[in-house]
């Protein structure tokens, strides 16, 4: 393509850069490229595309010519005759009320707003809710309230009460400090002189209550209760605890004794007859206490020094048999027999 073709290019981009002008053909007969560097506002990269298109042929420059437009209209927007939407002469001023209306319904209530702010309103004057909600926020700006008289007072309380988001409320100036008064909530009263005590401990709860002359030196020991003297007795070497539940582990231990009329002490315990004689050696309290209940029940003697134990656990080996009434005829008679 020749120069007239160029010159076409030229005048088409030319007429692109500049909306306002709808005579483009008119500077499309300009084939001088150094008025197109001149006056074109194009940028010296297009001039240098414009360049490159003479080298190419018509396909060339009209592919060219389409990419560059892609890329303005991705990189930066150029105005253009047939698109340019109408310019746009008043700025809308209540783009903090939330209406969505168009722009010229706001710019028409901005100029209703302006002249209820010169006319004083008229109270019972029937407009619409939108339309008074503008009127009142555009009228809040000068004189505070849109539908009551021009009010005498200072306006600033009446533009936090209508604004969207109030403000946050004004700090209260400080009290001057009492005299008499205490510190603050958040730190605790200091105790006083009586009520400073040592912090209770978990044994507490054991000790015993303090008495009025505070003076024992132990309150863990209750002072009602005599603590009566232990009246353990030293067992003689080879008769531990251990080494009596050592012999009765033996099955074999003759524990039982060899009969009603031997030197053996029974006694009775819970409706069973034992032979005791074996364990006396044994009994942590001594072989006299244990005799205490020989012939005899031990039911409550055992119960008031020791319940704890365990009777059938120590004595099992040594049971003898079931106790029976020495009045019943047909016993005595069988005993006998046996004797
Ligand atoms: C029947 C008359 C009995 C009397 C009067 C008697 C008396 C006593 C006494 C005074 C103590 C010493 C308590 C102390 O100061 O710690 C004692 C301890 C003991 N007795 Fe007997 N006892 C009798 C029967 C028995 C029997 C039959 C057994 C076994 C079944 C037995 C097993 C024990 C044991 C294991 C202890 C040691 C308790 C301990 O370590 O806390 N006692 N007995």
């Amino acid at each position: 393509m020749g120069w007239p073709g160029v010159g076409s290019l030229a005048g088409y981009f030319f007429s692109r850069s500049q909306p306002s002008n709808d005579n483009t053909r008119s500077d499309s007969t300009s084939t001088d490229p150094a008025d197109i560097q001149s006056d074109s506002p194009l940028s010296s990269s297009d001039t240098q595309d414009l360049k490159e298109t003479r080298d190419h042929g018509a396909d060339g420059i009209t592919s060219l010519a389409e990419e560059r437009d892609l890329e303005s209209t991705q990189s930066t927007p150029k105005a253009s005759a047939s698109s340019a939407p109408p310019p746009v002469l008043a700025v809308p001023t209540l783009s903090l009320n939330g209406d969505a209306s168009n722009e010229d319904g706001t710019v028409a209530r901005t100029e209703n707003a302006r002249k209820d702010q010169l006319d004083p309103p008229a109270v019972g004057r029937v407009t619409s809710p939108s339309s008074e909600a503008s009127i009142n926020q555009a009228t809040s700006h000068s004189t505070g309230e849109g539908r009551k008289p021009p009010p005498s007072l200072s306006t600033a309380t009446s533009n936090n009460t209508l604004s969207p988001m109030p403000p946050p409320p004004v700090p209260r100036p400080r009290q001057t400090p009492q005299p008499n008064r205490g510190p603050p909530t958040l730190q605790p009263p200091l105790p006083s002189v009586s009520s400073i005590r040592i912090p209770p401990s978990a044994a507490a709860s054991l000790r015993a209550p303090p008495t009025s002359s505070g003076l024992s030196s132990s309150t863990l020991a209750p002072t009602t209760v005599k603590k009566q003297a232990s009246r353990k007795v030293i067992l003689q070497p080879g008769y531990s605890p251990l080494d009596w539940a050592a012999r009765t582990s033996n099955p074999n231990n003759g524990l039982r004794g060899n009969g009603r009329k031997g030197r053996d002490a029974w006694t009775s315990y819970q409706g069973k007859v034992y032979n005791i004689s074996p364990y006396a050696p044994y009994h942590p309290g001594g072989k006299g206490e244990l005799l205490r209940g020989a012939g005899k029940d031990s039911a409550q003697l055992f119960a008031e020094i020791h319940p704890w134990v365990n009777w059938d656990g120590i004595l099992g080996e040594c049971l003898v048999g079931i106790l029976v009434s020495e009045h019943d005829p047909q016993v005595e008679n069988g005993l006998d027999a046996m004797d």
